[in-house]
Formats: structure tokens, C-alpha cells, sequence
């Protein structure tokens, strides 16, 4: 678990940033955000009046189960799909009345080693990608020197990605994703194919990216060590809401325990407590001022999803969640395993 005081040393220094102009504007401000796919009987709401404000040089992992909603997220901060309702603000320009705008604020490694051409050099991609961006390959050279040397790609900077192995390719597809040096960057599962050493340097290549040159990075993984290891903050989605928005530390310590400690704005009703001790053996109720809290009991980490949206349902707002046995990694296993789905989509 790597997440440390570097992190809070950084939140600490965005928040100080929030009150000196242009700097205040975040990197990302979402509203309302609602994607509806199909109509009728068949309609599927993707994404559902999401609300998200990223500050620059934060780093955010996008989880969820399978069909949750990251991918339609990512895609509509892209520009790439069109919302039904809410607006997307990158950089203070709306991402879809203005997308040119934004794309000179924003990278994106949404398919893995495929976005990069086989036929050319490792060096003569990076050029390629720099120069969509409008940049000289003289301003970018010390730039691509410095990706090439993290990645561990240098020696085969003038090879073909042709011939590369797997990793190695999707390690270019991603040196070519920061080649253009945008501030804000989106990565789509960016450890999947490489090996742990290859993993490890990517990691610190991100984490050096947001910590030193105040880049933003949203990614989705489903490797939650990936998640840790970078990501300041954590949200998660279900079913196109999002359930959970926290510090990796919070969250990791929730998903790691089985036995928890609820707390909520308001009175609960007796039919909502009912079902909360029938479906998660909820007791130890007590109402301190305007908050209500109880423990639950939960058998695996699918349940942690399930208590949120009983309490959704309720429209109970959390205040709180905090877990009592950290030694229960297996929960966390567990909450992964469902985000995986057994599949690497
Ligand atoms: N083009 C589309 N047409 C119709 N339905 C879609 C389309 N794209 C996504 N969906 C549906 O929208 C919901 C959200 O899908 P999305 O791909 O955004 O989820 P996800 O969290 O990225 O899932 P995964 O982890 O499986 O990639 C799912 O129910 C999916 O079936």
C-alpha cells in the first residue's frame, strides 16, 4: 500500500491552489451527467446525474462492476459520446461545445497498445502523436527522452513497435498517450498485459507525472494495486451513480473489513431498519443530533454495494462508513473480483 504522505502533501498543496486564479479552475467539472442508451422498454441509463469536481494534479481511479457506467463516463469527458443531460468542463471549456478547445487539454489510452502504428519506430510514434498536438519535434525531444528512459524503451526507440512483445507495445501506447504533454490524461486499464517490474514503472512514472508537473490522470483499472499505488481519490460507480467518492485510504479501509459502522444524515424509518437488519443484520442503532448510525455485518464485498443502495433507495445520505476489522483482505479481494467480472473489458 503505497498511498502516503506524499499524497496528502499534494491534496494539501491543490487545495492551496484553489485560491489563486486560473489555478482554481479544476481540471475537471462534471453536472448532471446522464447518458441514456436505446428508448423505450429497452433503455438503459448508462450514466445517471453524475456530479464530479477533479482539481489539477489529482490522481482518480473509476471503479465499478461491470457495466457500471466508467466506460460512458470516460467517454462523454472525451467528448466521445453525447450526453443526454449535464455538462463536462475541462480546463473551464465545455468538452462539447468546444471540443478542438479541449483537445489540446486532454490524452486519452482507451485501447491499449492498439491506438499506436506497428509500422513505425517507437521514437517516430511518439513524434507522430506530439505533432497531432501541434507540437515540433524539437520541443517535445527531452520530453520523449524522459518517457523513453521510464519505460525502460530507449534501446528500442528507433525499432519498429512491430516487433515488440505485448508490454512493451502497450508500454509505447501509453508514452505516445503523454507524448503531446497534456494536462489532463485518461487511461483505460493502463497495467493490463505488462509484467510486475513493467507495472511498477509505470506506476512511478504516473505518480511522478501528478506529483511533479501537476498533470491530471483519471484512470479505470480493475487491478485495485494499480488503484492504490497511484490514485488519490476513488470513485465508484454502480449502475450509473456514483456510490462512493473518497481517498484511496478511506475506501481501501472500508473494502478490507467485513463489520461496519454506518452513519447517515437523519432519522431512519422503521421499514428501511427492517431491512437493513433482515438483509445485513443491522443493530446498534443511535441517533446523536441530526445523524443516525447503526453496524452492519456484511458476508462478502458485493454486500458494500448493496447497503449503499438501500440506503439510496431510502434517500438516506452517508455521512460516514467506518470499518472495524481491517485484517479481512478478502472482502477487498471479493469487491474486485465483481468489478473483474471475469473479464478484461
Ligand atoms: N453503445 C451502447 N448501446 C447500448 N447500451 C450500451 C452501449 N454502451 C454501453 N451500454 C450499456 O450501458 C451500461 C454501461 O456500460 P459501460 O460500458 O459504460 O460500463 P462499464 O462500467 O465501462 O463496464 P465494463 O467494466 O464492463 O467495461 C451497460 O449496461 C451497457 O450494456
Amino acid at each position: 500500500m503505497s498511498t502516503n504522505a506524499s499524497h496528502e502533501r499534494r491534496r494539501e498543496g491543490t487545495a492551496a491552489a484553489d485560491t489563486d486564479g486560473p489555478e482554481s479552475t479544476p481540471a475537471i467539472a462534471v453536472e448532471g451527467l446522464t447518458k441514456v442508451y436505446g428508448d423505450g422498454e429497452d433503455a438503459v441509463r448508462a450514466v445517471d446525474a453524475v456530479d464530479l469536481t477533479i482539481e489539477r494534479g489529482t490522481t482518480v481511479g473509476i471503479l465499478g462492476p461491470n457495466g457500471a457506467g466508467k466506460t460512458t463516463t470516460i467517454k462523454s469527458l472525451l467528448g466521445l459520446v453525447l450526453p443526454d443531460a449535464g455538462t463536462v468542463e475541462i480546463a473551464g471549456i465545455d468538452a462539447h461545445e468546444q471540443p478542438r478547445a479541449v483537445y489540446r487539454h486532454v490524452g486519452a489510452m482507451l485501447e491499449g497498445a492498439r491506438n499506436v502504428y506497428w509500422k513505425l519506430t517507437v521514437r517516430e510514434n511518439l513524434e507522430f502523436f506530439a505533432a497531432l498536438g501541434g507540437q515540433s519535434v524539437a520541443g517535445t525531444r527531452d520530453r520523449h527522452d524522459r518517457l523513453l528512459d521510464a519505460f525502460d524503451l530507449a534501446g528500442k526507440a528507433d525499432q519498429p513497435v512491430n516487433g515488440l512483445s505485448r508490454g512493451q507495445k502497450q508500454k509505447v501506447s501509453l508514452a505516445c498517450t503523454l507524448a503531446r504533454g497534456t494536462d489532463v490524461v485518461f487511461l483505460d486499464e493502463p497495467t493490463l498485459g505488462l509484467d510486475v517490474e513493467a507495472s511498477l514503472e509505470l506506476r512511478r512514472e504516473l505518480r511522478r507525472l501528478a506529483d511533479e508537473e501537476d498533470i491530471t490522470i483519471v484512470l479505470s483499472s480493475h487491478d485495485m494495486d494499480v488503484v492504490e499505488d497511484i490514485c488519490d481519490r476513488v470513485v465508484i460507480l454502480s449502475e450509473g451513480s456514483v456510490i462512493a467518492d473518497d481517498s484511496v485510504d478511506d475506501l481501501v479501509q472500508v473494502f478490507e473489513t467485513q463489520a461496519y459502522r454506518v452513519t447517515v444524515e437523519g432519522t431512519v424509518s422503521g421499514s428501511t431498519r427492517s431491512r437493513l437488519h433482515r438483509e445485513f443484520d443491522a443493530g446498534d442503532w443511535t441517533e446523536t443530533g441530526d445523524r443516525t448510525g447503526f453496524d452492519v455485518t456484511l458476508t462478502d464485498g458485493d454486500a458494500l454495494y448493496d447497503v449503499l443502495d438501500v440506503l439510496r433507495d431510502a434517500g438516506l445520505s452517508l455521512v460516514d462508513i467506518d470499518g472495524h476489522d481491517p485484517d479481512l483482505e478478502e472482502v477487498f479481494l471479493e469487491v474486485t473480483g465483481r468489478a473483474d467480472g471475469g473479464d478484461e473489458s
